[in-house]
């Protein structure tokens, strides 16, 4: 049993209250961790195992500096814990016995606000989610901007929705997490978020509707927008509830809820967006190699963070797409202007994230310098701003405020070279307050006079050797060496004795020590004042520092798609409300800035949407199917965030959903077969998409049996062809579905042209009109660098199968062939050949109802029909 002491009891009795959490336990100039928690700390920090006390009342101890503490947190959140700051509340010199201890935060995945521990081009989202039927609520915030939105959703649309915000953490009711433990493990591991279980009651609508209230101070949620928002609600209340137990700070810069209207955005579940590589590469998850990162030559946070919103959730609606659009054009057409702008935007910090930390009292002075050098950015950019006539332009420049008396304020109070500590002093610039200029004067003086008054010591005593210096412990003193004892004064009291000299003080010497010494300790205590009501001068200015934030988010976004266009030679798309899909010359936006233009071949996409919906695409391993199909879907994406395009020129009718299956999928360490996977999200395409969709399939039905698949993937197109009509391309190896086009108008063959040189082929990377029949897979297998024996059999297979020899059991062989062989057509027909089509439609045909010129006409038709392609 382990003798408690006074200060263990008073740790366990914290630690109770925070089990969840590794307790900083603040001890001087340490945090310590004890017990379980410095086991875990000092295993992934890599810090010392240590004990405190020894033999039975050993505890396990492990400690980190608290200056260097965040680099320690942030390993700790990032390896999944949650870190509470217990700090010593009383001044040790003060207390009686223990000092007063609590914990004043606790640090979580989805609540930090640090720089150090956040990513700047990416919002960092703590989520709630609540059900109540069918409708799930969802809450999310941003605490280091602020951002706070709700959504109420369906249940199938849930994982897409996480998927896009891609939340740090996410709390959940506690009858969900102990009841359901499929779906919380499923919200795990696909979200790679922390779970924070709450007592189900916090969810509570009411309650929620309620806290909302109370926390912006006013009647009805109505000047939000949010007032007849339903389950979300409670989620944002759980969100506020947790927000105030963990941060126990001032809230106020989350000073709005929006409510999230998916009805505006282009829906795209998890798998198109992992699939078309939005924001990541599917191999690596690098943001190099996706679209968002081709497009991101943002110069602030904020306009990254926007960008990446604009790419995972374009617009639907015309007038919105053609705002923006019309924006990207003025800066292209304004280059001098585009310039100059890109470079001041250069200098402007995360204003944002800045303010936020401000409002909750977390900023220090160089926030505020890095704060006020942004804002002195702000005249000479409205300046610039003002030659644009566009609206999306003008509106925010008018929204853009220099906040001259902040500015001005922080200029006149804040030193340029400020510490990071807000208690050391050297923060408050000379000038800005009397009475510490004052304290400054006399602890500057002061110390002049400890300089004097030792060399009126030397001249009095003629001790060359005297020398005044200072410790913690006793202060100023005079220091003399044994050598010259006997010229001490009588008026020097001795106070230490050394090896070699003693130390003394004078009544004189301790005067002046108590003045100097106060005074830096005084100046100290009132910059730290100052600052702290210059901070809370600066909270005061939330809300329009919030609006700034947006403003410039916007500008540096539109200006940043301007430069790409014109750097890239991109063409403004026109948007229209058809079903349309005209690209000419269109470009992949990731591939064409990693490969150079001038190799990169163009191709067209013509689809009316009425007549020509569905595109079958064959052609050969490695001809650029796969690109051809996802370049069509990013051209869409670009065009409805309102960027330009890589084309010549384009007209693209507005998708509300795209949904794409290219590519390999991750979903097998899940527990999940690939071709399961692949029919749950084609399921979906089925169930969710409209006539006004876009559609890009590549290869679906491939993890079957050939026949199988090729049955599979033919009711599929040709489902999406009559039930649904959504403009369709469909990259595939079974040129069986070629024949698709035979039956309906409006499906169109294409192939990806190669030529053949011989043994090589050439490949040409123009998609042209008309099926393929080969493959060429071994000659790519042989680019690949499989062994040469494996390639010559792989032939010698290939020749067999092509020449169907068959076995006794009337299956193929895949000996080499041998002369009694028994040759079969080269392919069987599936569906439906010309011939039996024909027949259809003589039986189809009524004699009685048929003239003569008609039925001659009709005889003539079908006949055309036999013989066509031909
Ligand atoms: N239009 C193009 N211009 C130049 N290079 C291209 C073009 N399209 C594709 N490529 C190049 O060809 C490579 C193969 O393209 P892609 O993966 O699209 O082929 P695929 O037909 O889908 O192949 P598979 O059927 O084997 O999946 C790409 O990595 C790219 O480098």
């Amino acid at each position: 049993m382990i003798t408690e002491t006074p200060m263990i009891r008073q740790y366990n009795e914290i630690k109770k209250d925070h089990k969840d959490a590794l307790l900083f336990f603040r001890m001087g100039d340490f945090y310590e961790l004890f017990f379980e928690d410095a086991k875990i700390a000092s295993k992934i920090l890599g810090i010392t195992l240590t004990s405190r006390s020894k033999g039975e009342n050993a505890v396990p101890m492990a400690g980190i500096p608290h200056h260097a503490s965040e680099s320690y947190t942030r390993k700790l959140i990032k390896a999944g814990h949650k870190v509470a700051i217990c700090e010593q509340l009383q001044d040790p010199g003060e207390a009686k016995g223990i000092v007063d201890r609590g914990v004043i935060r606790i640090i979580t995945p989805g609540t930090v606000t640090e720089d150090a521990l956040l990513d700047g081009k990416n919002n960092n989202y703590l989520l709630a989610l609540w059900k109540d039927k069918e409708i799930f609520g969802l809450s999310w915030i941003d605490l280091s901007t602020g951002k706070f939105e709700i959504e109420d959703i369906r249940e199938e649309r849930l994982f897409d929705e996480l998927a896009r915000l891609n939340p740090s953490e996410i709390v959940l009711p506690d009858d969900i997490t102990e009841s359901n433990a499929t779906f919380t493990q499923r919200i795990r591991t696909e979200c790679n978020a922390m779970i924070t279980p709450l007592p189900a009651w916090e969810f509570s609508e009411s309650t929620g509707y309620q806290a909302l209230l109370e926390h912006f101070g006013t009647h009805s949620l109505e000047g939000f927008g949010c007032q007849d928002a339903g389950v979300a609600l409670g989620a944002a209340g759980a969100i506020l509830h947790y927000l105030k137990e963990t941060q126990k700070t001032s809230l106020k810069h989350i000073a709005k809820i929006q409510k999230y209207e998916t009805n505006n955005r282009v829906i795209m579940d998890r798998a198109t967006q992992q699939s078309l590589e939005l924001t990541q590469t599917i191999r690596n998850k690098n943001r190099e190699g996706s679209l968002l990162g081709a497009l991101d030559q943002t110069k602030t946070p904020m306009g990254a963070r926007l960008l990446k919103d604009w790419v995972i959730s374009p617009l639907k609606n015309h007038d919105e797409i053609k705002y923006r659009q019309l924006g990207v054009r003025e800066f292209t057409e304004k280059p001098e202007l585009r310039r100059e702008i890109i470079a001041i935007l250069h200098d402007i910090y995360d204003i944002e994230r800045i303010a936020a930390k401000v409002s909750c009292g977390r900023a220090n002075a160089r926030d505020l310098i890095s704060l006020q050098q942004s804002l002195s950015k702000l005249p000479e950019l409205k300046e610039k701003l003002d030659f644009f006539i566009t609206a999306i332009i003008s509106d925010r420049e008018k929204e853009i405020d220099p906040l001259d008396e902040l500015r001005t304020l922080i200029g006149m109070a804040i030193s340029l070279d400020s510490p990071h500590s807000l208690k050391e002093g050297g923060i408050i610039k000379e000038g800005y307050d009397a009475a510490l200029d004052e304290l400054r004067y006399i602890s500057k003086n002061g110390k002049q006079w400890i300089a004097h008054f030792q060399a009126e010591e030397i001249a009095r005593t003629n001790i060359n050797s005297l020398k005044v210096g200072y410790n913690k412990v006793f202060g100023y003193y005079i220091e003399i060496t044994n050598t010259h004892r006997e010229n001490i004064p009588p008026a020097y009291i001795r106070k230490q004795t050394l090896k070699n000299a003693e130390r003394y003080i004078t009544p004189e010497l301790k005067e002046y020590e108590t003045k100097v010494l106060t005074a830096e300790e005084r100046a100290k205590d009132l910059e730290y004042d100052l600052f702290i009501q210059l901070r809370d001068k600066a909270g005061t200015f939330t809300k329009q520092l919030q609006g700034i934030s947006e403003a410039i988010a916007q500008i540096d976004v539109l200006s940043t798609l301007a430069k790409i266009a014109v750097e890239n030679r991109y063409a403004m798309p026109e948007i229209t409300d058809s079903l349309e899909l005209n690209i000419n010359d269109g470009c992949h936006p990731v591939l064409t800035m990693e490969l150079d233009r001038e190799r990169f071949v163009p191709n067209d996409i013509n689809l009316d949407g009425v007549q020509d919906k569905t595109m079958v695409i064959t052609g050969p391993n490695m001809a650029g199917k796969s690109t051809y199909i996802r370049q069509t879907a990013l051209l869409v994406i670009m065009a409805q965030m309102g960027s330009f395009i890589p084309a010549k020129n384009a007209t693209i009718g507005t998708v509300d959903r795209i949904f794409a299956r290219v590519g390999a999928s991750d979903e097998l360490s899940k527990g999940q077969s690939t071709f399961m996977v692949e029919m749950n999200e084609t399921a979906n395409i089925l169930n969710n998409a409209t006539e006004r969709s876009l559609i890009i399939l590549d290869e679906v039905g491939r993890g079957t049996s050939t026949f199988d698949g090729i049955s599979i993937a033919w009711a599929i197109t040709e489902y999406i062809y009559q039930n649904i009509g959504a403009r369709t391309l469909f990259a595939t190896h079974y040129h069986e579905l070629t024949e698709l086009s035979l039956l309906f108008a409006g499906i169109k063959n294409f192939n990806v042209a190669v030529k053949e040189w011989g043994e090589e082929i050439i490949f040409l990377r123009k998609i042209v009109a008309g099926g393929t029949d080969k493959s060429y897979g071994i000659h790519v297998a042989r680019l690949a660098g499989i062994p040469k024996q494996i390639i010559q059999r792989a032939r010698s297979i290939l020749n067999n199968l092509e020449a169907a020899t068959l076995d006794i059991n009337g299956k193929p062989k895949f000996a080499p062939l041998k002369t009694d062989h028994v040759k079969k057509p080269r392919q069987r027909k599936l569906f439906a050949s010309k011939e039996d089509l024909v027949i259809d439609e003589i039986k189809k045909l009524s004699l009685d109802e048929i003239a003569p010129a008609d039925a001659l006409n009709k005889l003539a038709e079908l006949k055309k029909r036999l013989y066509e392609d031909e």
